[in-house]
């Protein structure tokens, strides 16, 4: 299923109709057990589209959905303490720490992000020594974060070995042998907190991007994401889904494809502007160490895409456009036609009227 022609679904926001793009489902059970159709259907969702749903209701991954439960309400409590408590370090490297709300660049013209996010790295928690603020380091938040961590860790680990399946690949090439847990590497768990936004805020939404990891696994029970499927030539909402996380491709593995697979290009927008927004994510990344050649013809490292792309968002816009022109969308082509509407900051009145098409 083409999802950039097939739209059957819409949404009215910002004062007109946007599309809710249809997703392929892929059942985490089914990839287990390397079922061949399964395999394939995974391979030509990460060659078409980049996106897709994973169904985490069958018994192998329902305690993942447990988990991520308990993942919010420490994250409630977490967003909900005093900005000194959730700021006593920081951002301690660029994969892990706080970062208050306006850190980055936001979603519409002249505006900055609109979200407050704390980041645990894996490479930390699997050594025991996480640098954690004191609100949540105690030994039930930490036991919560670890199997969270876990949790995503075994599920993006499944769809890389189903890849390297599904493509043939052997020994040192599979893609799961360059992504060693024993090798460093910036994989974080990435806790978002999105505060309400009104449309004329100067703090909003997340700036349209692909992600630097090779794959993201998202959990959000809220509307918000919008994704750009190759092709189309607008954003359009991803519907979130009951039992299913979102998956997606990013940079790092498009890279190690060959530039095959699908970094598809999404960002947030307020759905809601009286909500508070959730969302959990995951971003397995690759050793640090692991070579390919990045959207700008470089042979490089990944912890050097990492490093550069990190900056590039956290860039003002003027020095954004003096990154590798490729950077934040890893290279992946926008819809070669007329501006869409969107780019500005919607009237007040529009986002009032929100309201879905079945
Ligand atoms: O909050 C979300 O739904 C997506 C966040 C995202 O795209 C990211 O952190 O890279
Ligand atoms: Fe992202």
């Amino acid at each position: 299923m083409a999802i950039s022609t097939e739209v059957p679904e819409t949404v009215q926001w910002n004062g007109k109709s946007v599309p809710v793009y249809p997703m392929e489902t892929i059942s985490f059970e089914r990839l287990l057990s390397q079922e061949p159709a399964e395999l394939e259907k995974i391979l030509s969702c990460c060659n078409t589209e980049g996106f897709f749903y994973l169904d985490l209701q069958g018994i192998d991954g329902r305690r993942m959905l447990e988990d991520q439960k308990k993942t919010l309400e420490l994250m409630h409590h977490f967003f909900g303490s005093p900005i000194e408590a959730k700021n006593q370090y920081g951002l301690v490297t660029p994969h892990l720490g706080y970062e208050p709300v306006g850190s980055r660049t936001g979603v519409f013209e002249n505006t900055k992000d609109g979200y407050e996010m704390i980041k645990v790295s894996r490479d930390e928690i699997q050594r025991d020594g996480p640098h954690l603020p004191s609100i949540i380091k105690n030994s039930p938040s930490i036991a919560i974060l670890e199997n969270a961590i876990a949790d995503c860790n075994i599920a993006t680990k499944t769809i890389l070995s189903a890849l390297s399946t599904a493509l043939g690949l052997t020994g040192a090439a599979r893609f799961e042998n360059s992504h060693r847990n024993d090798k460093p590497s910036t994989t974080t768990l990435s806790m978002m907190h999105y505060i309400p936004t009104d449309p004329s805020d100067k703090q909003i939404g997340h700036q349209k991007h692909t992600d630097i990891s090779s794959l993201t696994l998202l959990f959000s029970e809220q509307w918000g994401l919008q994704i750009r499927p190759p092709g189309a030539r607008e954003f359009g909402f991803v519907k979130p889904k009951e039992g299913c996380a979102i998956v997606n491709v990013g940079d790092s593995l498009r890279f190690a494809s060959g530039h095959k697979m699908q970094s598809c290009i999404h960002r947030v927008v307020p759905f809601d502007p009286t909500e508070h927004r959730y969302s959990i994510a995951y971003f397995l990344r690759a050793e640090d160490e692991t070579m390919f050649t990045d959207s700008e013809g470089r042979y490089i490292t990944a912890g050097q895409w990492h490093d550069e792309k990190f900056l590039a968002f956290t860039y003002i816009p003027e020095l954004q456009a003096q990154a590798p022109p490729t950077m934040l969308l890893g290279g992946m082509k926008e819809y070669d036609g007329e501006e869409e509407a969107v780019a500005q900051a919607p009237a007040p009145s529009a986002m009032k009227e929100i309201s879905i098409e079945a």
